[in-house]
């Protein structure tokens, strides 16, 4: 259907609104965006803004009023609506699963739609199961209603997959899940989509959940006009405006240290396997910092070599004068270093 089956495909959006009916304005006025190949951009911004209808456009669930949508170069709206959504993975927070059928039937009904022969699909079954880390011979023949929420919302994920489409639409799917399995969940996404390389929005009302996730992030405003589509890190350092800012929130330079990792900074030396605190390889500076307060330590040792606190201010750009001139946002200042003792706690 696309110029690409099963990786990720190109999405385009040109002057795209929805205006709908008996409604003083549009939902969504004039939206532009180019989504790349095997990106996975999260649309974050308030209630009502807009997200789902965007969203709902692409798959042709609501009709756009004017505008245009590709994918892969393909314009969507010259394709016939039910064909054009088996191409593309759809996860919802609400799940949908059907109750009267077992996980492996819904994880195969766009499959079993698509015509593929039951040997594959059965094995495609199987295979997603696996990856979204539920054992097929537990889960296979048991039905929704005996699952957790968070595992509906995997089996939910896998459904979305199940064809292996190039485009991925997802709204809130973690939505409905508590905290600590929000976290798990989304850790495993991200493990996921590094391997599967779709091209994939993701809504969600969470920029904590955006920054997390996102290759890039688009914040909008009401009617979907976009405030800022940029990179996590750049977001987070240079805000557009006030709007921007009130999503990154008062701690952005601990949302910073969160996404970069101590391999990111030079080392200032060999790694010292003993008296300084540890940390593993790809440990972010975020983690690294916690280490460091917890042990009232200004530096700690990594495979790559050793952090010092000063490092760590610098790359996010604390402790010397921003680029901007503006004040630099503090890090939190660490404890007066005491002593670790050897095989302490
Ligand atoms: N079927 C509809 N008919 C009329 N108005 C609608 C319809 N669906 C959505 N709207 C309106 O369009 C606007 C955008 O709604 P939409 O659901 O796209 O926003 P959202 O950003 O996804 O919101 P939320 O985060 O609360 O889900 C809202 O003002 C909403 O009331």
């Amino acid at each position: 259907m696309f110029d690409t089956e099963t990786e990720g495909a190109r999405i385009e959006l040109r002057a795209l609104t929805k205006h709908y009916p008996g409604q003083p304005a549009p939902a969504v006025d004039n939206v532009d965006l180019d989504i790349p190949a095997g990106e996975l951009v999260v649309f974050v911004g308030p209630s009502g803004c807009g997200k789902t209808t965007t969203m709902k456009m692409i798959n042709r669930l609501v009709e756009p009023t004017s505008g245009e949508i590709r994918i892969g170069g393909k314009d969507v709206l010259s394709l016939q609506p039910d064909e054009l959504r088996r191409h593309i993975g759809y996860a919802i927070q609400q799940v949908g699963l059907f109750p009267h059928l077992t996980i492996g039937q819904n994880i195969g009904l766009v499959p079993k739609l698509l015509g593929w022969p039951a040997a594959r699909i059965a094995a495609r079954v199987e295979e997603l199961l696996s990856l979204v880390n539920l054992e097929p011979s537990l889960f296979h023949d048991r039905y929704p209603r005996q699952l957790s929420g968070g595992q509906q919302q995997r089996v939910g994920v896998a459904r979305a997959l199940a064809a292996d489409p190039p485009v991925m639409l997802m709204d809130e799917p973690f939505g409905a899940t508590d905290p600590i399995t929000r976290e798990h969940l989304q850790k495993e996404f991200v493990r996921l989509q590094k391997r599967l390389r779709k091209t994939i929005i993701f809504v969600t009302h969470d920029f904590e959940e955006a920054i997390k996730l996102g290759d890039r992030i688009v914040v909008l405003r009401e009617r979907s006009h976009i405030a800022q589509y940029d990179t996590p890190a750049e977001i987070l350092a240079r805000p557009a405006d006030d709007y921007v800012a009130g999503f990154v929130g008062q701690d952005a330079t601990l949302k910073r240290l969160a996404l970069l990792r101590v391999e990111d900074v030079a080392p200032v030396g060999p790694p010292q396997p003993t008296g300084l605190p540890q940390v593993a390889a790809g440990t972010s500076l975020r983690e690294a910092l916690d280490v460091m307060i917890a042990h009232g330590s200004d530096r700690c040792s990594s495979p790559s070599g050793v952090l010092t606190y000063a490092a760590l201010c610098g790359v996010v750009g604390t402790g010397r004068p921003s680029s901007t001139g503006q004040e630099p946002e503090a890090v939190p200042s660490l404890p007066a270093p005491e002593k670790v003792v050897a095989g302490g706690r």
